[in-house]
C-alpha cells in the first residue's frame, strides 16, 4: 500500500484544521481552537490503488509556526489553504508556496490551491477570479473553492492532491511503461459556477490575466468553483 504525507499551511483562522476533519471524519465544528499541530491518518482508493494517508494540519498563527520547515520537507504533496473572506491570507500563500519550493528544491510539487469559507458569500471578499489568478501566476497549480461548513469540494480537492503525487509517483517509477499512470478522471459540474475547468496534468489554455495580488479587488461573488 502506498504510504503518502500531505501537508495543510495556510494563515491562522483560514479553516486548515475544519477541512482536514470533515474530509477525515466528516464532522464539522463551528468553534476555533488554534492549532499548533495535528496529524491525522486516512485510508482512501483513488482510481482503484488504496493510498494511507498521513495528513499534518499545521499552524496558522506566528507563534506555532516554527516546525513549518520540517513539515515541508517531509510532506509530498500540499494543500495550500486561504479564506475568501480574508485577502491577506491569499497574499500569505505567496510566501508559503515559495517556501515549499525552495525546501522541496522543485517547481513542480504536488499541491491545490484552496479558497475554503465559500459558504460565507455576504462576508466574501475575494472572488474565485482573484484565486484563478493565483492560479495561473503559480503555472496553473489546480483551484477549488470550498466549504468545510457545507462539505463543497473537500474530497475533490484532496483526491486531486493524491492524484498528482500518484502521476509523479508512475512517470518516475523505472518500470514505468505508461500503462502504470492513472488516468485523470473526466471532468465533472459540480453545479456551482460555471468557471469548472481542470489544470492538472494537461491544463486547457486559459487567458492570462495580469493583475496582480497588490490589486485584489474586493468583490463580493457568492459561487464556490472547482478549477
Ligand atoms: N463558515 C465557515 N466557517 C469555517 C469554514 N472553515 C472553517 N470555518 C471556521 O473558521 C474558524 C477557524 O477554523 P480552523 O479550521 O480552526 O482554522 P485553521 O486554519 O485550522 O486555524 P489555525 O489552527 O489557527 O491555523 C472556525 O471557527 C471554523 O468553524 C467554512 O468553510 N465555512
Amino acid at each position: 500500500m502506498r504510504d503518502y504525507k500531505l501537508v495543510v499551511l495556510g494563515a491562522g483562522g483560514v479553516g486548515k484544521s475544519s477541512i482536514t476533519v470533515q474530509f477525515v471524519q466528516g464532522v464539522y465544528f463551528e468553534s476555533y481552537d488554534p492549532t499548533i499541530e495535528d496529524s491525522y491518518r486516512k485510508q482512501i482508493e483513488v482510481d482503484g490503488k488504496t493510498v494511507e494517508l498521513e495528513i499534518l494540519d499545521t499552524a496558522g498563527v506566528a507563534q506555532f509556526t516554527a516546525m513549518r520547515e520540517l513539515y515541508i520537507k517531509s510532506g509530498r504533496g500540499f494543500l495550500l489553504v486561504y479564506s475568501v473572506t480574508d485577502e491577506n491570507s491569499l497574499k500569505e500563500l505567496l510566501t508559503l508556496r515559495e517556501q515549499v519550493l525552495r525546501i522541496k528544491d522543485s517547481t513542480n510539487v504536488p499541491m491545490v490551491l484552496i479558497g475554503n469559507k465559500c459558504d460565507l458569500s455576504n462576508e466574501r471578499v475575494l472572488s474565485p477570479e482573484d484565486g484563478i489568478n493565483v492560479s495561473q501566476q503559480w503555472g496553473k497549480v489546480p483551484f477549488y473553492e470550498t466549504s468545510a461548513r457545507v462539505k463543497t469540494n473537500v474530497e475533490e480537492a484532496f483526491t486531486d492532491v493524491i492524484r498528482q503525487i500518484m502521476i509523479r509517483e508512475a512517470m518516475t517509477s523505472p518500470t514505468n511503461d505508461n500503462h502504470s499512470i492513472p488516468a485523470l478522471p473526466p471532468l465533472k459540474n459540480n453545479g456551482n459556477s460555471g468557471t469548472n475547468q481542470a489544470s492538472r496534468a494537461n491544463p486547457p489554455a486559459r487567458p492570462q490575466n495580469k493583475k496582480s495580488m497588490g490589486n485584489l479587488k474586493q468583490k463580493k461573488k457568492n459561487k464556490c468553483v472547482i478549477l
